[in-house]
């Protein structure tokens, strides 16, 4: 049986073809992991909504730990860097394949900003049915750095971000988010955000974001 002992290996064999913030020399594909990836990425995120509502019997935690060593045993032999790994670069798939932001599917991008569907699910859970307010962040960070990437048409990373919880943020349900660059001046991106549950608001966001310099992290 395992001792659920988790590997903390980070190495990678691949050269880094890191160029600065989060770009890459690698080219945009949505082969990786094949054509059932999304499916996979779906059975994980499943996997950890039914995790935190279960309530195993100490029989079944023991079996299900030699089932998921033996999973993160083949995992783990498939590692990759991040430039490489479907899961953020899977441009087809909700979130791009990042299975640690609350699935989002982006619906349009125009002058009006990014407008995207996103859904917090059971393992998005605060409390009593309403989302994690870091959750929430998590959505507005990514989905305002795509308001700004567009804004800029470059690459920028979060100075601040600030958020107003205006009700509850519900799991479950496909909310609307949109995301839009209010001003640029400059390096300087000031991002505006909402997550709508229907015509309630939920959620308001007011970020900057910085445009990195070439090479910078
Ligand atoms: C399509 C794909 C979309 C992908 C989206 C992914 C989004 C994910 C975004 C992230 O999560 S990024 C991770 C979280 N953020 C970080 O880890 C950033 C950590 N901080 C830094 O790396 C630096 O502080 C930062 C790059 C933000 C700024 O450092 P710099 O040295 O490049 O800029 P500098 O300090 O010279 O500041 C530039 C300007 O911004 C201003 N500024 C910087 N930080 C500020 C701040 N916190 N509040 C107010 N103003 C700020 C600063 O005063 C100055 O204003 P002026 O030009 O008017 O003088």
């Amino acid at each position: 049986m395992s001792d659920g002992a988790v590997s903390p290996d980070t190495s990678t064999e691949i050269e880094d073809p890191h160029e600065g913030g989060f770009r890459a020399h690698t080219a945009i594909t949505t082969e990786r992991g094949g054509p059932r990836y999304g499916e996979f990425s779906e059975q994980v995120r499943t996997l950890m909504d039914r995790a935190r509502y279960a309530c195993p019997t100490p029989e079944l935690t023991d079996e299900l730990i030699d089932q998921l060593a033996a999973i993160n045993d083949k995992l783990a032999a498939v590692r990759i860097d991040e430039w490489h790994s479907p899961a953020g670069t899977r441009i087809d798939l909700p979130a791009r394949g990042n299975i640690t932001l609350p699935p989002f599917e982006v619906t349009d991008v125009n002058d009006d900003g990014v407008f995207a569907t996103v859904t917090f699910r059971d393992f998005h859970l605060g409390g009593n049915k309403a989302a994690h307010g870091g959750q929430v962040a998590v959505a507005f960070d990514d989905l305002g750095g795509y308001a700004s990437a567009v804004a800029i048409q470059g690459v920028s990373r979060t100075a601040y971000l600030t958020v107003q919880y205006r009700s509850i943020t519900p799991l479950n349900t496909p909310l609307q988010c949109r995301t839009w660059a209010e001003k640029v001046d400059g390096r300087k991106v000031f991002i505006k955000g909402t997550i709508h549950d229907g015509d309630r608001l939920c959620a308001e966001m007011d970020a900057l974001f910085i445009k990195l310099n070439p090479g910078q992290q």
